[in-house]
């Protein structure tokens, strides 16, 4: 069982008289990759300077490891983050980049140039030591800034949106990288990004925040598979939503009215409520093009209107019966060509039952 590392209680932050995060309640644990999710301005930063203890909470509580750290200074706390724009002296070479924290701590010459040569040699910069940060490219400048954060033994690496402002090609493959860092560190890693994308693929939980509050705390499957709510469906990945009225509901199943059509879906969850989303990822859908090929009961009519080419995926934009558009999307291979959509075709779009995710409306 993983120990918590940090555990943040009822935390509160205002500025102002402006509510930014609102009772966030989250445990962190040791040597996990946690990200922080959500859109600009739900408050993910404000988390990490509260942590690295920038800014105090204005009610609530940080704890490390049993104690109570509200007021800690900085510089006491063993946490170390790496910026957006890595923020490394351009002046100084690689190594006295990495070096410059150990020397503030007068750790003698030798010792010094040990864990430097370590920390370098974990990120592959052995050969660029002499080199100064414009010499390098992003990834590289980047790994500078992880191996001068980790060569002071941080409990905790803060890493605030520290991909974004690499391109796309090296934006993945630092992804991988840093993945595998973390692990072979053993490190607890908290990462900031609004890259849903990014997040899914990176981290061992993740904590989508929305408006200064948690949504939702998960690992990336659950996350995806299991949407608490309507904002965390929407927020990862594309989501076709169908309002519908409870009809009956029994222990095991639910009956569920979307327009004239009637679903019977199983389900363990209990309704209280008049209404319920049903919730069908893009993917989820099957396409045919005659009803006879329909392997279920619950199926939409519709009319394919745009086809979206994507590589590996195609996407079929298909307006239903009632008007309303949906997407579905289906690997693009010759098997899918062979099929001959046709904007204008008429389409069945039904799903495997149990694909679907119920949100019942609070
Ligand atoms: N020092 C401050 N004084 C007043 N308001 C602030 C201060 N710092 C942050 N805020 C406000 O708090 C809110 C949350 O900011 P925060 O930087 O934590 O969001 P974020 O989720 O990290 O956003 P982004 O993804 O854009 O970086 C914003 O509305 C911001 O304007």
């Amino acid at each position: 069982m993983a120990k918590e590392l940090f555990i943040l209680k009822d935390l509160c932050k205002d500025y102002d008289n402006n509510t930014i995060l609102k009772s966030i309640n989250l445990d962190i644990y040791e040597g996990e990759f946690l990200t922080l999710l959500g859109p600009s301005g739900c408050g993910k930063t404000t988390i990490l300077r509260l942590l690295a203890g920038f800014e105090e909470p204005s009610s609530g509580e940080i704890i490390l490891n049993g104690k109570n750290i509200n007021s800690l200074p900085p510089e006491q706390r063993a946490i170390n983050t790496v910026f957006q724009s890595y923020a490394l002296f351009p002046h100084m070479s690689v190594f006295d980049n990495v070096a410059f924290g150990l020397k503030m701590k007068k750790i003698p010459k030798e010792q010094i140039k040990k864990e430097v040569e370590t920390a370098l040699l974990m990120v592959k910069l052995s050969k660029f030591m002499n080199k100064k940060p414009h010499e390098l490219s992003g990834g590289q400048q980047q790994r500078v800034a992880i191996a001068r954060a980790v060569v002071n033994k941080p409990l905790i690496l803060l890493l605030d949106e520290s991909l974004s402002a690499l391109d796309y090609k090296l934006r993945k493959a630092m992804q991988i990288e840093l993945k595998m860092l973390q692990r072979q560190l053993g490190i607890t890693f908290l990462f900031v990004t609004h890259d849903q994308e990014e997040a899914l693929s990176m981290s061992d939980r993740i904590v989508v925040m929305n408006k200064g509050k948690i949504e939702q705390i998960g690992t990336p499957k659950e996350i995806y598979e299991e949407p608490k709510n309507l904002f965390v469906a929407q927020f990862i990945g594309q989501a076709n939503c169908f309002e519908s009225k409870v009809l009956q509901e029994s222990d095991n199943s639910v009956s569920l009215a979307y327009g004239d059509k009637t679903f019977s879906l199983k389900s363990k969850k209990s309704f209280k409520t008049e209404y319920c989303t049903i919730l069908i990822r893009p993917e989820d859908f099957r396409v045919e093009k005659n009803l006879e090929d329909v392997k279920s009961n619950n199926f939409f009519i519709g009319e394919l209107e745009n086809i979206i080419y994507k590589g590996t995926t195609i996407d079929l934009l298909v307006k239903l019966e009632d008007g309303k558009e949906v997407i579905a999307s289906e690997f693009y291979n010759e098997d899918s060509d062979a099929l001959g959509y046709e904007v204008g075709i008429k389409l069945f779009l039904y799903w495997v039952e149990g694909w679907e995710v119920l949100l019942p409306h609070e």
